[in-house]
């Protein structure tokens, strides 16, 4: 967001929902709504990424089961994500704010279908104030399908929330020069300017049965986000005021910086991304509007549609003459515009019974020839 609110992604671990013991830590749950209801006041918007289902199911279900068991997590999660969210809930009822829950698996973010989905729900949601609360849906998440931790949810949810900050909150201060559960004298590194492969050497996996990944899946995390133009910060979980610190950029824990603008990367991922599906002709209004406007498509631009693809498709835009002016993700499929083309936005719905929004390809996701002129 450019008028200082920001857009704010808090992955809460395990290990901060417990304090590391085998229950939820409901004390601290609390401050840490409180954290983010004095920043939605303020007018920035929070996502959490919130683990703990499987610490949440073992509380409740008093069985002392092997967790090295896929099938033992997977029960004990379906369990737990239902408390994790009632309590989640709760408190944030006390300041007045709703949650809305998003369970996720990898195969939500491959399918450009599902991915813009799950993208518009986001959106829904934090355009209405609502605190997404975002976790991996374990219950069905088998190893072909799932992202695996948490740490890199959080670093998609941030990239599909376009979000300026993602902050891994953790049991540890930051990231340490060795893992300091094992080294009393490891530092901890502040500032990070690039991850390579000396950085993710220091980094060591989690010691605890109920955590994931440890600091090796906060640093991937955080190498992903940093690409895609996201700032990272890992700091505890238990500082006090991290949530707000962190947001109003004070010194807490280790910080990596962004290695490229959340536009220059998006731009990017649209030139190189994936062979287009099919075409679709511009009159020269629309052609107009895309090149020295910066408008977004409406189906009122369009006059024809060539090839057959799917919502979620990559296709070209192209004048009267065929020449190609830019590339972008469509929000509706070749047989949705067929039906849509050169009609105002308001009729989508009476024509199709249903709506992706007024816009066939949005601003954001289309990236043009030779740039705005
Ligand atoms: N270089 C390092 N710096 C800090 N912590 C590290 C490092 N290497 C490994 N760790 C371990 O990572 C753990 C945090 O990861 P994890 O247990 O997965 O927590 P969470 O539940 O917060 O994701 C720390 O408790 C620490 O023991
Ligand atoms: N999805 C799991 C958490 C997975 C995970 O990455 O855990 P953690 O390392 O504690 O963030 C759960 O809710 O228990």
């Amino acid at each position: 967001m450019s008028d200082g609110k920001k857009t704010i992604v808090v992955k809460l671990g395990t290990s901060v929902l417990t304090g590391g013991s085998f229950t939820l830590d409901k004390a601290h749950m609390v401050e840490l709504v409180r954290q983010c209801a004095q920043l939605k006041k303020k007018g920035h918007k929070i996502i959490l990424v919130s683990s703990g289902a499987v610490a949440a199911g073992k509380e409740h279900l008093h069985l002392s089961c092997d967790l090295s068991n896929v099938n033992n997590k997977q029960m004990l999660a379906a369990v737990g994500q239902s408390h994790l969210i009632h309590t989640w809930q709760t408190l944030f009822n006390l300041y007045g704010m709703h949650v809305g829950q998003m369970l996720l698996t990898r195969a939500d973010l491959d399918d450009r279908e599902r991915y813009l989905n799950a993208r518009d729900t986001l959106k829904a949601l934090i355009k209405h104030d609502i605190v997404p609360i975002i976790n991996e849906n374990d219950a069905v998440a088998t190893q072909e399908i799932k992202v695996g931790d948490n740490d890199n949810l959080s670093a998609l949810a941030a990239i599909l929330a376009k979000a300026d900050k993602l902050l891994l909150l953790t049991d540890q201060p930051g990231l340490f020069t060795a893992d300091p559960r094992a080294n009393p004298d490891a530092k901890l590194i502040s500032l990070v300017d690039k991850i390579d492969a000396n950085l993710k050497a220091l980094a060591g996996g989690s010691s605890t049965h109920l955590g994931t990944g440890g600091m090796a899946t906060k640093l991937q995390a955080a190498d992903i986000a940093c690409r895609a133009g996201v700032e990272v910060i890992i700091a505890a979980g238990h500082k006090e005021n991290v949530i707000v610190d962190a947001a109003l950029e004070k010194d807490v824990g280790t910080r990596f910086l962004a290695t490229a603008s959340v536009t220059e990367s998006r731009k990017q991922w649209l030139m190189a991304g994936p062979p287009a599906s099919g075409e679709l002709i511009l009159d020269e209004g629309a052609v107009r509007a895309m090149k020295h406007s910066g408008s977004s498509l409406l189906a009122k631009g369009l006059s024809d549609v060539l090839g057959e693809f799917e919502r979620g498709a990559m296709v070209k835009l192209c004048d009267q003459n065929g020449a190609q002016i830019a590339r972008g993700i469509c929000r509706y499929s070749s047989s949705d515009l067929a039906q849509i083309k050169g009609q105002h936005s308001e009729q989508i719905n009476q024509l199709l019974g249903y709506d992706y929004g007024a816009v066939v390809i949005h601003r954001d996701d289309l990236v043009l020839f030779g740039g705005l002129t």
